[in-house]
C-alpha cells in the first residue's frame, strides 16, 4: 500500500495548472539539463546519510560542542568528496556555499577558508614551485589552511596593516611580528581552532625598507599535535551574530622565523640578497578578494532564493483576517502589500543570478589574460567585482529581512531558518571589504572613467553618450536606457561636487570625503544599471520556450519598475522622468504584481530547493506548517519535562515569599 503524501489544499490548488514548465527554468538557473541532474545525484547522495544529520537542533548546543558537531560533519563530508557522484569542484562548491552546504553546517563550514580563499591564495599569489609543494598537500587535507589578512585594529586600510616580515640575509629568514595588539590578526574564519596552516599578509621589509602587504605561507600548528608552534599565538574570537561554526579567529607572531621560499613569490619576490623584485601591478596580491568577491554574489543570491521560497510557500499557506467582508479568511498572499513585499526579492533572484553570471565569465577571462601579462581588463574586473558585491549582499540582507517580516510572528523562530540565512547574507555586507568602501571604489573608478574618456567595457556608457531624443521609453529596452541616463547623470552630479568643493579652496582629498554622499550614489546607480541590463540581456539572447519567456520577462519588467520607483528622485533629476511616467509605471507595477501573483508558488518550486536546503518548517514543500512548528518546539529541552527543576530552585521560594 502506498502511503498518501501529504500537500496542503491551498499550495496543492496553487500547484494546479502551471502554464510554464518549472523544469525548464530549474535547467536555465542550473545552466543545463546535465548539471540539474548532476546537482540532484549530489544532493542525494549527501542527504541520505544518516550520519549528517542533526541529533538535536545546533541552537540547544554550547558554542563548543556546536563546533565539534559541525567539524565532525565537516569531515565526514570531505571523506565522501571521493565517491562523488559529480565533480569534485562542483561538489565542493556546492559543499562550502548556501546550497547544499547549509543544509548539513546550518552555522558555517569550519574548513571553508581553506576551499574558498587559502587553496585559492595559493593558486593566485604562489609560483609553480610553490605550487608543487603545497597545493597537492591542501587538496588532500594533509594541511587545512585560512587567510589572514584582518587585523585588530585595521581591516579597510590595508596599507595600515601592522604585521611585520622582515627579511634576515644572513639566514634567509622572514621574522613574523606583531608590533602591538592591534597588529593581531582578527577574524580570519577556520582561524580559531581548525587551521594549522595560514596564507598571512603582512608589510615587507627589506634593505630597510618597506615593500607594502604581501602574502606569506606560515604554519601555525603542529602536524601531529596541533599544538600551536612557538611564538604563534592564537585563539578563538568568540560567537558573533551570525557564522558561528567559522571559528573566526585572532592571531599574533612573537618572532617567527620562516623561510625566504614562503613569501608567495608568484607577483614579486625578495631575492637572496634581500633585493625586492616588484610586481607589473601593485595590485595583484589582491588577487583573493577579488575571486572571493565574484563567489559572494552568487552565494546571497542562493540565501535570498531561500527565504523568498519560504516566504512565498508559507505565505500561501497562512490565511489571516478579512479581505472580503463575510468571505474566508484569504490566503495572505493575496494581499497586494504581501506580493510587493514578496514578488521584487523574487523577481531579483534572477536578476542577481544573471549578473553573477557575467561577472563570473570577466572573472575568468580576465584571469586568463592575466596569466599572460596583460592587465588590462583588471580595473574593470575590480570595479565590477566590488559593485556587485555591494549591491546584491545589501539588497539581499534587505530582501532577507523582508521575508523574515512577511511571516509574521513564526518569521521570528529560529527553526524558520530566517535568522540563520540573515545572519550569512548581512555578513557579506561587511566581509571581503566593507560595502561603503567598495562603494567608493567604484566611484574612483566611474569619475576616473568619466574624466579621461578611458574604460573597460562595463563604463563604456560614461564615454560613448547616447546621442537621440531624451523621450521617455517604458519598453524593457526603453527602461534600460533610463537607468543609462541616471548612472552617467550621477557620476556628473558626483564630479560637479568634486569641482565645487576644490572651487570651495578644499584639497583633493577633502573634496573627495565632501563629495561621499554623491559618490556612493553615483556608484549605486551603476551597479543597478549592469544588474538591470544582465536581466534583459540574458533573457533577449536565451533560448527559452514562449511560457518560460513570459514569465521571467514579468519578473524582469516587475524588477526594473520596482527599483525606479524606489528611487524616483534619482530618475526626475536625471532622466527626464515627468510625474505622468511615473504614474504610468506605478500602475504596470501592481499590474505585474497581480500577474505574477497565480504563479508565485510555480516560480519558487522552480528553485528545486530541497526541504533540507530550506531547512524551515515554513517553507516545506508540503506546506504543513503548523504540525512542523510544534515538532520543532518539541525538540526543546525546555519541554522534555512538565516541571522544571529551575522551578524549584528560584520560582517557588519567590512565590511563597510574600514579597
Ligand atoms: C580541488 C579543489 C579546487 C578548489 C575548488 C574551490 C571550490 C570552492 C570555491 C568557491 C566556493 C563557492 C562558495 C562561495 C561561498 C562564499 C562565502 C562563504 C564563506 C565566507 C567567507 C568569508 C571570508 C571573508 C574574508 C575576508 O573578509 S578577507 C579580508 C577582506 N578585506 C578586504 O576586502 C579589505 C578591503 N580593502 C581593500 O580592498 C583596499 O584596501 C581598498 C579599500 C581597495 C584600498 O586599497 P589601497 O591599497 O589603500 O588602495 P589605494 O592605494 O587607495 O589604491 C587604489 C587603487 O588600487 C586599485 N585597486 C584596489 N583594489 C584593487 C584590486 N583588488 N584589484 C585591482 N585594483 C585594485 C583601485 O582601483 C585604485 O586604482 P587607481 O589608482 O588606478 O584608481
Ligand atoms: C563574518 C566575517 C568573516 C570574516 N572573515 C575574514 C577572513 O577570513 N579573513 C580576514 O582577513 N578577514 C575577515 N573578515 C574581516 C573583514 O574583511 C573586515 O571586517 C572588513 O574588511 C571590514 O573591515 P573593518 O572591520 O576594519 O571595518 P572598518 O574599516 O573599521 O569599518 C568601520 C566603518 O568605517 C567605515 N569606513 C572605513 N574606511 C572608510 C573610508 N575610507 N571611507 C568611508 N568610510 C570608511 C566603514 O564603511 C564602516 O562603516 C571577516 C569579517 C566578518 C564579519
Amino acid at each position: 500500500m502506498t502511503k498518501e503524501i501529504y500537500e496542503n489544499p491551498d499550495l496543492k490548488k496553487e500547484r494546479q495548472n502551471c502554464p510554464f514548465n518549472k523544469e525548464e527554468i530549474t535547467n536555465f538557473l542550473d545552466g543545463g539539463k546535465e548539471k540539474t541532474t548532476e546537482r540532484r545525484q549530489l544532493e542525494t547522495y549527501i542527504l541520505s546519510d544518516e550520519q549528517l544529520k542533526d541529533a538535536v537542533p545546533m541552537e540547544y548546543l554550547s558554542h563548543a560542542d556546536k563546533y565539534a558537531e559541525e567539524l565532525r560533519k565537516s569531515c565526514l563530508l570531505m571523506h565522501k568528496l571521493a565517491d562523488s557522484p559529480a565533480g569534485q569542484v562542483q561538489t565542493l562548491r556546492a559543499l562550502m556555499g548556501a546550497g547544499l552546504g547549509s543544509a548539513i553546517l546550518k552555522e558555517g563550514n569550519p574548513i571553508a577558508l581553506h576551499y574558498v580563499m587559502f587553496i585559492p591564495a595559493l593558486m593566485g599569489q604562489g609560483t609553480v614551485e610553490q605550487q608543487a609543494k603545497w597545493l597537492e598537500k591542501a587538496y588532500n587535507l594533509n594541511i587545512i589552511g585560512t587567510y589572514a589578512q584582518t587585523e585588530l585594529g585595521h581591516g579597510t586600510f590595508l596599507r595600515g596593516l601592522e604585521t611585520k616580515a622582515t627579511y634576515d640575509p644572513v639566514t634567509k629568514e622572514f621574522v613574523l611580528e606583531s608590533p602591538s595588539l592591534t597588529a593581531y590578526k582578527w577574524w580570519p574564519g577556520s582561524l580559531g581552532k581548525t587551521a594549522n596552516y595560514a596564507v598571512v599578509m603582512a608589510q615587507l621589509y627589506t634593505k630597510g625598507k618597506c615593500e607594502g602587504i604581501h602574502p606569506f605561507m606560515v604554519q601555525l600548528r603542529d602536524e601531529e599535535t596541533h599544538e600551536p608552534l612557538p611564538g604563534i599565538l592564537v585563539g578563538e574570537i568568540g560567537p558573533k551574530l551570525g557564522m558561528n561554526t567559522n571559528d573566526n579567529g585572532y592571531l599574533g607572531f612573537d618572532k617567527v622565523r620562516i623561510p625566504r621560499e614562503q613569501l608567495l613569490m608568484k607577483h614579486s619576490q625578495v631575492l637572496e640578497d634581500g633585493t625586492y623584485v616588484k610586481p607589473t601591478n601593485s595590485k595583484l596580491s589582491y588577487g583573493t578578494m577579488v575571486f572571493v568577491r565574484v563567489v559572494v554574489c552568487q552565494d546571497v543570491t542562493v540565501n535570498l532564493r531561500k527565504a523568498v521560497t519560504i516566504a512565498t510557500r508559507y505565505s500561501c499557506v497562512r490565511r489571516q483576517s478579512e479581505l472580503k467582508p463575510g468571505d474566508r479568511e484569504p490566503q495572505v498572499m493575496d494581499y497586494q502589500a504581501q506580493q510587493h513585499k514578496l514578488l521584487p526579492p523574487l523577481a531579483a533572484t534572477f536578476g542577481f543570478q544573471l549578473a553573477a553570471d557575467h561577472l563570473w565569465n570577466l572573472y575568468n577571462t580576465a584571469n586568463n589574460s592575466m596569466e599572460q601579462g596583460d592587465m588590462e581588463l583588471l580595473p574593470d574586473l575590480h570595479g565590477l567585482s566590488c559593485a556587485l558585491k555591494a549591491l546584491c549582499s545589501s539588497e539581499a540582507a534587505n530582501f532577507v529581512e523582508t521575508c523574515r517580516q512577511s511571516c509574521g510572528g513564526h518569521g521570528y523562530m529560529s527553526c524558520s531558518n530566517f535568522p540563520r540565512i540573515y545572519g550569512q547574507v548581512t555578513a557579506a555586507i561587511t566581509y571581503e571589504g566593507e560595502n561603503t568602501v567598495l562603494w567608493l571604489q567604484v566611484a574612483r573608478y566611474l569619475v576616473k572613467t568619466r574624466k579621461e574618456k578611458s574604460g573597460g567595457l562595463s563604463v563604456k556608457y560614461l564615454i560613448d553618450e547616447e546621442k537621440g531624443p531624451r523621450t521617455v521609453d517604458t519598453t524593457p529596452e526603453g527602461i534600460v536606457k533610463l537607468y543609462r541616463r541616471v548612472a552617467v547623470g550621477l557620476v556628473d552630479i558626483a564630479i560637479a561636487e568634486l569641482e565645487n568643493n576644490s572651487r570651495k579652496g578644499y584639497a583633493p582629498h577633502d573634496a573627495w570625503n565632501h563629495a561621499a554622499v554623491h559618490l556612493i550614489k553615483a556608484a549605486q546607480a551603476h551597479a543597478r544599471l549592469f544588474v538591470v541590463e544582465s536581466f534583459v540581456d540574458s533573457l533577449k539572447g536565451s533560448r527559452l520556450s514562449a511560457p518560460v519567456r513570459a514569465i521571467l520577462s514579468q519578473l524582469c519588467e516587475l524588477f526594473i519598475i520596482y527599483w525606479i520607483l524606489d528611487r524616483s528622485g534619482d530618475f526626475f533629476l536625471c532622466a527626464n522622468l515627468k510625474k505622468e511616467d511615473l504614474l504610468q509605471l506605478n500602475s504596470k507595477y501592481v499590474q505585474l504584481l497581480a500577474a505574477i501573483r497565480p504563479q508565485a508558488v510555480n516560480i519558487v518550486d522552480s528553485f528545486d530547493l530541497r526541504d533540507e536546503i530550506l531547512g524551515s518548517p515554513l517553507g516545506c514543500w508540503d506546506g504543513n506548517v503548523y504540525q512542523r512548528l510544534f515538532d520543532e518546539a518539541a525538540k526543546s529541552p525546555l519541554n522534555q519535562k512538565n516541571v522544571h527543576e529551575s522551578f524549584h530552585k528560584y520560582l517557588k521560594p519567590l512565590l511563597k515569599s510574600n514579597l
